[in-house]
């Protein structure tokens, strides 16, 4: 049963909207405080509000006040205001300050439960609604808020609206497939296909067919016409996932594709218009390819006409961590555990580890963690981390080098990847951080410096 509040000091008329709205479980109040009380405890969808509450009964001020503290701790109530006066002012007053709608006394059982049966239907679509966006969000979420994300998320707004070729460059794991899924939920072209394809785990012999479609017997084997992944995202976006790896010999008719937005089926015998916005990405370093001709220049620059740069984990500082937190939600509901957080020396663990394999891996540690992990809070041991330092006697020297190159990375991820600001952090010298930074072959740091990409 549907629970509505009703909020009326007049006993008689209690007892008569009890009558009249005997479909609903009705809570009653009887000034703005019991109100109050009420809402919070019973949070009611509808709400019924006399305006002539005490101690100023004869007027509006209280009831008025109340619909106000109401809307202020749940706006989404539907709140229906009860005038008892034939000036409707009080109840235009009501309405421009939120209230639902209104119904002036006396009381018609009828009228008042179509009223009220309206303000259900609204709020349980409206909660619809924001079921339906909150998991929208979480699915096209970029968790992150490092400057470097939140740059590349700003490109990602930009270029979403647009119809531009973007390649998205990044190492294997860092969510280039994520980021691709991102630009077609941001664009136009939302509620048409998202195709993938990628081009590296399908056989030379087979990506042409997987692209572009076939005939009915444009080879042994081809029964019947088969649409190609092109095809298939007619009207959407497609990402042609490592494109870096895309056979030479294939290369000419995805150029064409590129600039005509034409596709001919193999075996067939005209063309066919697609309208496909293109997305690629890939590891390689594309220009190098360019140069060693494995790749065609003309097809370089069509597919690049905006680069975006998925930054490396390593590079995203404290995002590692506001990763692994909703990952580890996910886990949990997935392996119904009830796993709380990570260790003080697991979080350190996580925020100096280099993550060559970027969130892939992290995804991977803290899968098998939470399936074997033996308390509430899950250890670096538990992620997979070498705990030889923790558990077994080291040298003093073995102890400090440890401790010097933890300390360094995490300076240096404090410090946004600048190592004149880490050498600060670190209350040392540039010279002496270099030195550091050779001695522990932390190279890494010295390629991404921000400052020296400036
Ligand atoms: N910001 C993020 N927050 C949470 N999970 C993420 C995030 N980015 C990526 N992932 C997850 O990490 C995994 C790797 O992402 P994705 O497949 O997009 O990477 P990729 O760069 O395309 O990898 P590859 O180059 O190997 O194809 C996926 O399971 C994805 O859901």
């Amino acid at each position: 049963m549907q629970t509505v509040l009703v909020i009326e000091d007049d006993l008689g008329i209690q007892k008569q909207l009890k009558w009249s709205l005997s479909d609903y479980e009705l809570i009653f109040a009887g000034d703005r405080q019991q109100a109050m009380t009420q809402l919070r405890r019973y949070e009611p969808a509808v709400v019924t509000l006399d305006l002539g509450l005490p101690p100023d009964p004869a007027n509006a001020s209280e009831g008025l006040a109340c619909l106000t503290e109401i809307l202020s701790a749940k706006p989404e109530t539907k709140v229906i205001v009860i005038t008892g006066s034939t000036d409707n002012s009080h109840a235009l007053q009501a309405i421009a300050l939120g209230a639902y709608d209104y119904y002036q006394k006396p009381l018609d059982a009828e009228v008042l439960n179509i009223i009220i049966q309206r303000a259900f239907k609204l709020s349980s679509l409206e909660s619809e609604n924001r079921a339906l966006r909150a998991s929208y969000q979480q699915q096209s979420e970029i968790i992150g808020n490092s400057d470097a994300i939140v740059k590349a998320c700003r490109t990602v707004e930009k270029i979403a609206p647009t119809e531009i070729t973007t390649l998205l460059y990044g190492e294997s794991g860092t969510g280039k497939e994520v980021f691709a899924r991102a630009i077609h939920r941001q664009s136009p072209r939302l509620n048409k296909p998202f195709v993938a394809i990628n081009c590296a785990s399908i056989p030379e012999n087979l990506l042409e067919s997987e692209l572009f479609g076939y005939e009915k017997g444009a080879f042994t084997g081809a029964v019947k016409t088969t649409l190609g992944k092109i095809e298939c995202a007619n009207g959407g976006t497609l990402l042609l996932d490592e494109i870096g790896d895309m056979p030479m010999s294939l290369q000419a008719k995805m150029l064409r594709f590129l600039q005509e937005r034409v596709i001919e089926r193999i075996g067939g015998r005209h063309e066919i218009e697609v309208d496909v916005r293109v997305i690629c990405a890939t590891h390689r370093d594309l220009p190098d390819m360019v140069a060693q001709q494995s790749f065609r220049e003309d097809l370089y620059y069509r597919v690049s006409e905006i680069v975006l740069q998925i930054p490396p984990l390593r590079q995203r500082g404290y995002d590692v961590i506001l990763i692994a937190k909703a990952l580890l939600h996910r886990f949990n509901q997935e392996y119904k555990t009830e796993i709380q957080g990570f260790t003080d020396c697991a979080t350190r663990a996580m925020l100096s580890h280099n993550w060559p394999g970027n969130i892939r891996e992290l995804q991977n540690k803290l899968k098998s963690a939470v399936i074997l992990a033996e308390s509430k809070f899950l250890t670096a041991g538990d992620l997979g981390f070498r705990t030889t330092e923790l558990n077994q006697q080291q040298t003093l020297r073995q102890v400090r080098e440890h401790a010097e190159s933890a300390a360094i990375r995490h300076a240096y991820i404090l410090a946004n990847n600048n190592l004149s600001k880490t050498a600060d952090v670190l209350g040392i010298t540039r010279p002496t951080l270099y030195a550091l930074i050779d001695k522990y072959r932390l190279y890494d740091l010295r390629q991404t410096d921000n400052e020296a990409n400036f």
